[in-house]
């Protein structure tokens, strides 16, 4: 398992940090480290630190660390994803990033999409928008439009402060600046993580102590729970699909597409291997092993966005499948094995 390691980014006062709180307070199980330059910005009650060690403050459901420039970012993801002494899970399942400033998020997404950390995947730079300030803030900094493209996620923050129709026309205009990127609409940063990131599945100890989470969760108002604003599309099929139609497939993604995760069985003399395939907006990570064994070689793959077109994708995915396998030529799988990381 590797941990996703995302980098939230936004103009002044679009919803960052209320991002980050929401994301500390509803994971369930999924512990998140946040990783922010300033901790007096998180809502921490201070009955709830744990512990403060240097520059990481330890909760129950996580930690939060504060570093000053990227430079430090790559010392603190080590330190954050490297299993303890006694060799068990490594402190957190999730690593969120806060970027201040213009210059930092595109600096961080490559520090993280180039580390050499095996511990660690690109989990995604989700980009926070103040829909009531939208017009102006694209008035003042044109280069809003570049960020919207660049990002894997777009949130449309703060849509209880406009109207339905304005918020409607924004949803439009959005997503077709951000030309493909999924667009969520959102009040107060209230994702669901799901989109985000995979729930993990740990027992439960029969008895624990109280944890952060619990606590927020006991006085949580109804009005906190997330409204799910995305769409899953599980894709299953028994027949080999063709190297080359499955790249340009996951190449030219489908609008709105966020993740894909799964398993693919290409079925190509000497590649007949189960590939295990992640996708964050346009990074591809790709593994190789043996299918287990008893299992039939198939491809299923869970396709995770927002304002996805079923039918489209069914219908793409569906011609990719490959009829002959024996008879594809083995250079067209270096399309798929230049991504691989074994
Ligand atoms: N009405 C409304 N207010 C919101 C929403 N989301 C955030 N806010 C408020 O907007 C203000 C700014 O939110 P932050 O989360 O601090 O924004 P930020 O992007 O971290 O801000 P900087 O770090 O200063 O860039 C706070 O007062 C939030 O409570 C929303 O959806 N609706």
């Amino acid at each position: 398992m590797t941990i996703p390691v995302l980098v939230v980014a936004g103009f002044l006062g679009s919803g960052k940090t209320t991002l980050l709180n929401h994301l500390l307070r509803t994971t369930g199980q999924v512990r998140v480290g946040v990783i922010v330059n300033d901790f007096g910005k998180v809502n921490v009650d201070a009955l709830t630190v744990a512990a403060q060690v240097d520059s990481v403050v330890g909760l129950g459901n996580g930690c939060l660390c504060c570093v000053t420039d990227v430079s430090e970012l790559d010392a603190m993801l080590d330190r954050l994803t490297t299993p303890g002494e006694d060799g068990g899970d490594p402190p957190v399942d999730v690593v969120v990033i806060e970027a201040s400033g213009l210059a930092e998020p595109p600096a961080m997404v490559r520090l993280v999409v180039a580390s050499e950390n095996p511990a660690i995947t690109y989990g995604g730079l989700v980009e926070v928008v103040d829909a009531a300030e939208f017009d102006d803030t694209r008035t003042r900094h044109p280069q809003l439009d570049k960020h919207l493209r660049y990002a894997d996620l777009v949130l449309l923050n703060k849509v209880d402060r406009v109207t339905t129709a304005e918020r409607e026309r924004l949803l439009t205009l959005v997503r077709d600046l951000a030309d493909g990127v999924p667009v969520v609409p959102t009040e107060h940063s209230r994702v669901d993580p799901a989109l985000l990131f995979d729930p993990v599945d740990r027992p439960e100890p029969r008895w624990k102590q109280l944890s952060f989470e619990d606590l927020v969760a006991a006085d949580t108002p109804h009005t906190e729970h997330v409204h799910a604003g995305y769409e899953s599309i599980e894709l299953v099929e028994d027949r080999p699909v063709n190297p080359l139609r499955f790249m340009s497939f996951l190449t030219d993604r489908p609008a709105g597409l966020y993740r894909v995760k799964g398993h693919v069985h290409f079925g190509v003399p000497g590649h007949t291997q189960r590939f295990t395939l992640h996708t964050v907006g346009p990074h591809l990570r790709l593994t190789r092993d043996e299918w287990p064994h008893g299992t039939t070689p198939g491809t299923t793959l869970v396709l995770i966005g927002a304002g996805l077109d079923r039918e489209a994708i069914h219908t793409a995915f569906t011609e990719t499948v490959e009829p002959n396998p024996e008879a594809v030529d083995p250079l067209d799988m270096a399309s798929v094995t230049r991504y691989l990381r074994d």
